[in-house]
């Protein structure tokens, strides 16, 4: 069977803004239903509604030349050949399965609008992460809705890029996925797609599938990043206790070419909008099969990262004669993790409600997160807290140095690079005595902090 030559594209995310720059002859049409979030694509100015290294000049090279951005969904959906599901699936809040379960409402919208608005047939692909044989659902809703003479095939592409390197991991990615139904059609789709890949990947990178494998490798693959990490933290808290130290074990351990020495940081606790909820997805799905020995062994990946940053919050006030009660602390950091402005699940609001609680003040800075989404975070945080007592309690602040300004504590919570070029002799002379210093990241260089006359705490370091 012929594979259709891909024309036209609809879809949302840096990912299709890759393809559109790769791809010069495909129209790449990113549709949302976010007017804010379009006109910032939108804007002449390049303010883009994500913060992400290298972003910017991807769009400003294609945007008007084959990619444009639009509110339109059903003219992007109409005109294309295929379509890319990338809406969001965050936990569900209520109802069966919440606070475990991906809410799939928006994609079952986005699935019924194509199936409503098109007119000739579609490649429909999931790019969103779902949990396993979602697919299906999709292809049951498509077919009891489509008209005559349109056809629909659904291909699995999880999206594997990491926030902050969004766009080098577009560019070369270790690999990209299609999962399809293994018939002449699902077959076909899947060349079809990977065609659009050839443009940059090599081919060896571009691993063909069937469709419930692709769906649960994303879970796997995320499942298995973050239990790296929680490993590495669970060890974290053997060497506070032994004098151990988990940069060295991290560098013993992942010299084992069988382990290998990435993603064994050490840290406050692992953030970002997908880790906890990809597990959480996968703890249900394994529940939903009556599989309750595999949920647990799941859920404790979860488990010993909220204990992480538990046990940090409870090491800064320990360390600062146990109370920190009207002491102010300058916490440096607020995003998930270094380079991007993103927060969702950022470990800096669990350790800040916990400094809140214990009636501190804190000051925060953070070089690319906007001061709105730090006061929505922190509100979201303490619901109960009245609004006038949080901006009693937190200042936030335009630079490192004045959230330092007359503090009892350092709490370094995401791994920006500017940390580390700060004026420490500087910061040192403008707080109260004794100055502590508590690094969540392994960023900074303890000895030569000690020599200056600060108190240093370091993960995994007695
Ligand atoms: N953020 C990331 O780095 C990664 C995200 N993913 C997955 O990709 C999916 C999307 O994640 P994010 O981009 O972070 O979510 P997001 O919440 O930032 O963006 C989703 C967008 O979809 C739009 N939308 C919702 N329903 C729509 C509809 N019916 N029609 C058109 N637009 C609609 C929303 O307005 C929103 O702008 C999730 O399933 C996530 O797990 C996967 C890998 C990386
Ligand atoms: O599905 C997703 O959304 C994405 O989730 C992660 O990407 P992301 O969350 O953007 O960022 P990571 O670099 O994975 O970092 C996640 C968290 O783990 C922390 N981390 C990471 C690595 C490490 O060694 N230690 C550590 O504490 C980071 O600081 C951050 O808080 C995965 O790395 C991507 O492959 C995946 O596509």
């Amino acid at each position: 069977m012929d594979s259709v030559k891909v024309t036209k594209i609809c879809c949302s995310g840096p990912t299709c803004a890759v393809i559109a720059l790769k791809c010069p002859h495909i129209i790449v049409t990113i549709v949302d239903l976010n007017q804010a979030r379009v006109d910032a694509w939108n804007s002449p100015d390049f303010k883009l509604p994500i913060y992400e290294p290298g972003l910017e000049e991807v769009v400003r090279e294609a945007r008007g030349r084959n990619l444009f951005f639009s509110t339109d969904v059903d003219k992007g959906i109409e005109e294309a050949d295929l379509i890319f599901v990338s809406v969001n699936t965050p936990t569900k809040k209520s109802g069966v399965g919440a606070g475990f379960a991906a809410d799939l409402n928006y994609v079952e919208l986005a699935t019924r609008r194509i199936a409503q608005v098109a007119r000739t047939s579609k490649i429909v692909v999931e790019k969103s992460t779902v949990p396993c044989r979602t697919a299906e659902s999709m292809r049951t809703i498509l077919e009891a809705n489509s008209k005559p003479g349109c056809r629909f095939d659904i291909l699995s592409n999880p999206e594997f890029l990491a926030e902050g390197t969004a766009i080098s991991d577009l560019f070369k990615p270790d690999r990209v996925l299609i999962g399809s139904l293994q018939t002449p059609e699902g077959l076909s789709a899947c060349q079809s797609l990977a065609a659009v890949y050839a443009n940059w990947v090599p081919k060896d990178r571009v691993l063909t599938v069937g469709l419930w494998s692709s769906e649960l490798s994303k879970l796997a693959a995320n499942a298995m990043l973050a239990q790296r990490i929680s490993s590495i933290n669970a060890l974290s808290a053997i060497c506070e206790a032994t004098g151990a130290n988990i940069d060295e074990v991290a560098h013993a351990v992942g010299y084992d070419t069988r382990i290998g020495p990435k993603f064994l940081k050490a840290s406050v606790g692992f953030g970002g909008s997908c880790f906890q909820k990809d597990i959480l997805n996968l703890v249900y799905l394994s529940e939903s099969l009556h599989l309750p020995e595999v949920a647990a062994y799941w859920r404790q990946v979860v488990e010993m990262n909220e204990h992480q940053k538990r046990r940090f919050s409870k090491r800064v006030v320990d360390t600062m004669f146990n109370t920190i009660t009207g002491k102010r602390i300058a916490v440096l950091g607020f995003a998930f993790k270094a380079d991007t402005g993103d927060t969702r699940e950022s470990a800096a609001i669990t350790l800040i409600r916990d400094f809140q609680s214990e009636k501190a003040y804190v000051n925060i800075y953070d070089p690319q997160v906007p001061h709105d989404q730090i006061w929505a975070d922190l509100a979201e945080a303490s619901p109960l807290a009245p609004v006038e007592t949080i901006q009693k309690q937190v200042r936030i602040c335009s630079s490192a140095m004045e959230a330092c300004q007359d503090a009892e504590a350092v709490v370094i919570a995401t791994e920006w690079k500017e940390f580390n070029d700060i004026d420490w002799e500087q910061v040192y002379s403008n707080m109260n005595k004794p100055a502590f210093i508590f690094d969540g990241r392994l960023l900074v260089d303890a000895e030569k902090l000690r020599k200056i006359g600060f108190s240093v705490t370091t993960i995994g370091r007695p």
